[in-house]
This record gives structure tokens, sequence and C-alpha cells, in this order.
């Protein structure tokens, strides 16, 4: 027999938050995650789901409040999981993050006296997102921008995202009224019917340019030239207007065609003084100030020397890579997927740097393979998706014997698993800075430096 049951309403005090951001109370030792609840506070709580071991529900009333509640700025922010700690002041969340990494390197790192740095956040934490990706579903009758409840694909309306630009912001509706007041069609997910699935908006943080990315369901767009001509006079910064189009009946947002319905087919921002060109499909760095942030920190790290030779693993677009070319003899970059090195390749050109080789490939193969090559690596740098390094690429690496290797991390707790292993083959960890990219959400980044044990 649970201790709580669905639709109980009962007072409980929260003790802790989970590392999604929702609070945790227990009862007879049994948890309950809570949305919009902090640690310390005591709640009127709604259950709304229970399951064999934990339950869900949502706050009634506050009856005591934390020290870091602030002003809620909009609950739907919350219900999408758009800003799930907006209800935390900026000083808290920071501090939250810097506790979440403590506690990895404690219990999964086994290296609870390493000092972890507090976590570098952003003087404005609010509309820092360069990109969003906006679902289009019919409500009411209606056409409707907006997001998806949390763990539903139920379109929730929101005009005002407050964590991305707010000139994306204004782009998504214009957009929107004029979908409307031509009739397109908005998708429909269950029958796959209807047009016009997601309106992708990116904002070249420093240059201002705007692209606008109509993902469709079919090539043909009725009126097409006329919507176009429209959006153009609703938004006259636009550079670029892009059609993508997704057939499928899936989750994945983007289709494999893509064409420019007007200006230019990419727009182009800066990082760190180096310009990039950035196609509708293109990964880039979505808070552009905080990437600025994060590399430096990276660059910090390894104390680069004019002499060095750097890898640039998991590079993406050539981003890193890139930036630190100038300073260095020379950098190799590697990246699974080949659409990223073109970009890279292109992205090399446009700022004239002649000392990278970037090549496609999987890390764990192509590290081995340089090896053999000869190639010696003064420092490593790397920066893989949330699944972190493969072992058979930390084995290679630390065989490789750089001095240093510069460890970035979206995911702390797959950075602390294997920066274990690194301390098994003779890298020590001897700094780690986490760095917020993402305000008002629970993620944290992380960059740790590795220093060769002599
Ligand atoms: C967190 S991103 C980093 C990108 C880049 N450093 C940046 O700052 O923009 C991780 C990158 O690793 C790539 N990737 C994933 N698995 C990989 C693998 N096994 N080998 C090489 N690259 C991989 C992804 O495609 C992605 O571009």
């Amino acid at each position: 027999m649970l201790p709580v049951s669905k639709n109980d309403r009962l007072v409980v005090d929260v003790i802790d938050l989970t590392h999604e951001g929702r609070g945790v109370a227990k009862v007879d030792g049994y948890p309950i995650f809570i949305e919009n609840a902090l640690p310390g506070e005591q709640v009127k709580i709604h259950v709304m789901k229970v399951g064999k071991k934990f339950a869900f529900a949502k706050v009634l009333n506050i009856l005591t409040e934390s020290d870091s509640r602030v002003a809620l700025e909009d609950e739907t922010l919350i219900r999408t999981g758009i800003a799930p700690l907006q209800h935390m002041s900026y000083e808290a969340q920071l501090d939250f993050k810097q506790k979440q990494v403590e506690n990895v390197m404690r219990k999964v790192a086994k290296m609870p006296e390493i000092e972890v740095l507090p976590t570098m956040g952003m003087e404005d934490p609010t509309h820092y997102r360069n990109k969003a990706q906006i679902p289009v579903r019919k409500i009411d009758g209606e056409l409707q921008t907006g997001f998806y409840r949390r763990n539903s694909h139920d379109l929730v309306p929101i005009e005002s995202f407050y964590i991305q630009d707010e000139v994306i912001d204004q782009a998504v509706i214009a957009v929107r009224e004029v979908l409307r007041k031509f009739n397109v069609k908005p998708y429909n997910e269950e029958d796959n019917t209807g047009l016009i699935r997601h309106i992708i908006v990116r904002h070249g943080h420093y240059t201002g340019e705007l692209m606008v990315v109509l993902v469709t369901r079919v090539g043909k767009i009725f009126q097409g030239d006329k919507v176009v001509a429209e959006i153009v006079e609703a938004l006259p910064n636009v550079t670029s207007i892009i059609q993508n189009i997704n057939g499928d009946q899936t989750n994945v947002i983007l289709g494999e065609w893509t064409r420019t319905l007007y200006g230019k087919d990419v727009i182009v921002d800066e990082l760190l003084g180096k310009r990039y060109e950035i196609s509708a499909k293109s990964f880039f760095q979505v808070n552009t100030k905080q990437a600025e942030v994060l590399y430096q920190v990276a660059i910090d790290f390894a104390d680069l020397k004019e002499t060095d030779t750097v890898i640039d693993a998991y590079c993406g677009t050539g981003t890193i890579g890139l930036t630190i070319a100038d300073k260095v003899e020379h950098v190799y970059g590697m990246e699974i997927v080949p659409e990223a090195i073109k970009d890279a390749k292109r992205n090399q050109e446009i700022n004239d740097v002649e000392n990278v080789t970037f090549q496609v490939g999987a890390a764990e193969y192509v590290l081995p393979e340089w090896q053999e090559k000869g190639i010696e690596a003064d420092v490593i740098i790397v920066d893989p998706p949330r699944k972190g390094l493969k072992e058979s690429f930390i084995e290679t690496s630390a065989a490789m014997q750089p001095e240093k290797i510069v460890y970035v991390s979206c995911n702390p707790s797959t950075f602390a698993r294997d920066v274990k292993i690194y301390a098994g083959l003779g890298y020590e960890l001897t700094k780690i800075q986490p760095v917020d990219m993402f305000p008002q959400t629970p993620h944290v980044e992380v960059v740790g430096l590795l220093t060769k044990m002599n």
C-alpha cells in the first residue's frame, strides 16, 4: 500500500531539488516530485500521478516561502519545461548547479576533495537563446504557436518565451499572423495532415541577421510567394527565409530537403571575433555570449603555446579549433557529422585560417589513426555529446601523452565517469569550472583540466 493516492491533497516539507529542478518531499520515505517548489518550503500539494517508486504533484499554495524564491514570470514556462527554474533567484540557480557538479564528483568520480569553482553565470540570464524551434498546431480552430506541456505533445500557446531573444519572439508572432491570414493549415501529427509543422528562427547575436525556417509536410505552399512577401514586409530585418520539407510522421523536426524562398541560404554570426556561416541545419551554440565564456575557460585552461599542436575532438563546425588556431602551431579537428565538417571547412575559409585540418569520422576511430600517423598533440580538447567519451577514445588519448586534456562537457555525470578513468591512466583533474549556458533550466556545462602526472 502506497502512502499517497492520486488526487490526495496534503501539506509537505520540501527537502531537496532533483537534477530536473523539481522539489522533493517524502511521505514515509516515499518521494514526491513537485513542480515549482523549493527546498525549505512548506507547500500544500495536489498529487497528480502515483507510481510504485515515486509520485508527481503540483503546488496548490506555498505556506512557507524559501529565501531563494522569486516571482514567477509565467507559470506555463515551468509547465512546458522552457524555464523550469524561473521561480528560483539566479544566484540560487548558480549555486544549485555548482552543488550538482560537486555531487557527481563525489558520487560518480569518487573525488570528494576536488574544488568545484563557483558557476559562471550571465549578467542578464533572460532572452539569451539565439534560436527557437516552435511547433505549430491547431487549437480551438486556430493556428497556434507555443510549446509542448512537459512529457506530452499538447501545445500550450506562448508568445513570450522569456529565455529567447525578444527579436525571435516577435518574429514568431509576425510569421504566425501571416500564416493565419493566408489560412495555412497547421500540422496534425495524429494523422500526418496539414502543412506547417514548425517555425524555426535564428538571430545573429552580433550581426542582427535573421533567418526564418518554415518546416512543412509537403513542398507546395498555397500562395507561397504572397506568404513570403508578407513575411518580408512584416519583418524588414529578415535576411533569409528557408523552407524545409519533412513528410514523415516523426518527432524529428527537420526533414532532408531545404530550399531558400528569400534572401541568403545562411546567416552569419560571430564567436570570439571569428565569423561563422550558419545554415538552417547547422549546429551553432544557442547562447552566443556564454559560448564565448565557455570557450575562453577552455582556452585559459589549455594555456596554449605558439609551438603547440592541438586536437579538437568532437569539433562540430570547428568553432573551438578556429578560435584557437591563431595561438598555436596546428589544430586537428574531427567530427562524425559530414555536414558539420563541410561547415567547418567553409568557416576555415571565411576566417582565412590555414593551420587547421578537419576530418570526418568517429573520434574513437580517427584518434588511433592519427596516433599511428605519428601526430603528437600537446593539448587535446574534447567536447563530446551528453553520453560522454568512448572508453577506447580515453585510452588512446591518454596513450598519446598530451601535457593537458581539456574536457568540455554538457553532462556532469558522464564527465565524472570519464575523469575517473583518466585518473587511472595518469591524468589528474586539476580544475573544474561550471558554466551556465542555459539559465532558468537545470542544465549545466563544465570545463575540466586534466594534467599529465609525472
Ligand atoms: C557538444 S557538440 C560540440 C560541438 C562543438 N565543439 C561546438 O562547440 O560547437 C558534440 C559534437 O560531437 C559530435 N559527435 C557525436 N558523436 C561523435 C563521435 N563518436 N565522434 C566524433 N564526433 C561525434 C556531434 O555531432 C557534435 O557535433
